[in-house]
């Protein structure tokens, strides 16, 4: 498969090239039989194939893969898709700069901020997109991954929850379901957050469209942070930004370079809309990158057996 060109950014790790098909095949193969499965899998000679990979840096990850040949891959290192290819073109970024062997969390890709968003009690955007998920179960086209506690999580936060993160390659869209559930006695609070990572040709292509005339929203670029007015219909980056926009969460970006749109449609739970992008940071590759954050930034305050859920899906489009 392609991807349109100038869009494709640090990509190397997480692809595998062609001739370590064979590899992947058993590996997958490997996996399936070993959790009672057929095999089956979309073993297409020349296309992608689905399953359990592990890339170059000793990271396992899934590879969806749909009847048109699009392809969706999750990390089980911090529960993170990192890649969103439909049609040729990869609407989901990863850094320059990311690290893609476990050494710290994923810089790119539909990272995890849980139980918190950004820095706080415990450690910046929580300890979700730090530890290894384990598949409960997968096709070709969908995955569910599950996040309990461990004697990590119990040191930074001494709290019984269950996570559940399910991402599903539909023939037009890419679906995400999280799902927590208190399994304790006593009710906790958390924040959480798809701290998304999306590619774009070049900033300055970049608009993104969405409820976001006359909000409010807090600009962390400005002091300790100040409450601001925003009085666009459509965001253009062109400085740094940080921003949590409280009560949007009907982005859509358009870019004029590769002619495409991309709806985040949150359709539970994310209430908000976090933007940052680091300008002017070439060693971020901020020039090829936007991060539209799907946020539920007050904190949901969970009871004994309680669930919450986010619903969110990227559904691609032409300007
Ligand atoms: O590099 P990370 O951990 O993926 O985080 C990216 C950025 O995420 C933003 O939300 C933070 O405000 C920044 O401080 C941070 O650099």
């Amino acid at each position: 498969f392609t991807t349109a060109p100038g869009t494709h950014i640090a990509r190397s790790t997480t692809f595998l090239e062609a001739s370590s098909n064979k590899k992947k095949i058993a590996s997958r193969t490997k996996w399936a039989e070993s959790r009672g499965m057929a095999s089956g899998g979309t073993a297409v000679a020349e296309g992608p194939s689905a399953g359990l990979m592990t890339n170059e840096g000793g990271l396992e990850y899934v590879r969806l893969v749909n009847g048109a040949g699009d392809t969706s891959d999750i990390y089980l290192y911090g529960g993170c898709v990192t890649s969103y290819i439909k049609d040729g073109q990869e609407y989901v970024a990863v850094r320059p700069d990311a690290k893609m062997d476990g050494s710290k969390p994923i810089s790119g890709g539909l990272s995890h901020c849980w139980p918190q968003f950004g820095p706080g009690a415990i450690q910046q955007h929580g300890f979700a997109r730090n530890v290894n998920w384990s598949v409960k179960s997968m096709t070709d086209t969908s995955v569910e991954l599950e996040m309990a506690p461990s004697d990590y999580t119990k040191e930074m936060w001494d709290k019984e929850f269950l996570c559940t993160f399910s991402v599903n390659l539909e023939d037009d869209k890419l679906s995400t379901k999280m799902n927590v559930e208190n399994k304790g006695e006593e009710s906790f609070d958390f924040q959480a957050a798809l701290h998304s990572y999306f590619t774009v040709s070049a900033i300055e292509n970049l608009s993104i469209a969405g409820s976001f005339a006359g909000k409010e929203f807090l600009n962390k670029m400005v002091g300790e942070g100040e409450m601001q007015t925003e009085d666009r219909e459509e965001i253009i980056i062109s400085e740094e930004y940080d921003r949590v926009y409280k009560g949007v969460n009907d982005p859509v970006l358009k870019d004029s370079g590769s002619g495409k749109t991309l709806t985040v449609q949150n359709t539970a739970g994310w209430e908000d809309t976090v933007l940052w992008n680091p300008y002017g940071n070439e060693g971020m590759g901020y020039n090829n990158f936007v991060c539209v954050e799907s946020v539920k930034f007050d904190p949901v305050t969970l009871g004994a057996g309680e669930s919450w859920t986010g619903d969110m899906a990227l559904v691609p489009g032409d300007l």
